[in-house]
């Protein structure tokens, strides 16, 4: 049986009342998200701090079977592979920008259970990203400055989208960065099919009507393709 593209939404718990990571990560999954996106920034690779294996390893524990995707905004991808891998990710999406031998790292992570994902910041050409594509699981368009959540889409991003999805049918194209219910339709045609919403999932009065929405819209334009 051939696969097929899905569409799924993944939470940022970013811009969340972070005292209450677990309380706030098992509420967007009783509402519906599909997996969770956790950022992990070193204050290096970009100017902020968020939350690192030691974190992501006691929300593994209360929260068991559910998809985990590392979002790594870090210099030294390769440092965290192996402690990332021990706190129970799923996923490790890091950007490639700073690393000289991105086939090295996807095939640590690889080798150490976990699928690859591969990001690139808004300024990084699309085809950077392409020479790898065969190495990995999912290609991450960022379509904010990495750093800080609630800030706004760049629609000029969905370039990139509309061409990778041209070129690979049936590749996870994710997107990240002021996506909410005014962004979807964008990400949606261009061919995004993992989407990243933070600001707009955490704030929204309706949670669940609103990751539900994200997924019909993000299912539609797949199934019209
Ligand atoms: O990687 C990120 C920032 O670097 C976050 O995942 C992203 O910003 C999500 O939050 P929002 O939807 O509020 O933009
Ligand atoms: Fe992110």
């Amino acid at each position: 049986m051939s696969r097929s593209l899905k569409a799924l939404i993944g939470p940022s718990i970013l811009n969340s009342d972070l005292s209450r990571l677990y309380e706030e990560s098992q509420k967007l999954l009783d509402n519906g998200a599909d997996y969770l996106h956790l950022d992990v920034m070193d204050g290096h690779f970009v100017p902020n701090l968020t939350l690192g294996h030691p974190v992501v390893k006691c929300l593994r524990n209360k929260i068991k079977d559910v998809f985990f995707e590392t979002h790594m905004m870090v210099s030294k991808p390769e440092q965290w592979i192996v402690p990332m891998a021990d706190a129970g990710v799923n996923q490790y999406t890091f950007h490639i920008e700073p690393v000289d031998n991105v086939a090295e790292v996807c095939r640590k992570i690889k080798e150490n259970g976990m699928k690859v994902g591969l990001a690139i910041k808004p300024g990084t050409p699309v085809t950077e990203v392409e020479r790898y594509i065969s190495m990995s699981d999912m290609v991450l368009i960022m379509t904010v400055e990495p750093g800080f959540g609630g800030q706004k889409f760049m629609e000029n991003q969905m370039a990139k989208v509309k061409y990778l999805r041209g070129q690979y049918p049936l590749l996870d194209i994710e997107v990240d960065g002021g996506v909410g219910p005014a962004t979807i339709s964008c990400c949606a045609n261009a061919g995004a099919n993992m989407i990243v919403s933070g600001t707009a999932v955490i704030g929204a009065a309706d949670q669940a009507a609103t990751i539900r929405s994200l997924r019909e819209t993000v299912q539609q334009a797949i199934n019209n393709k």
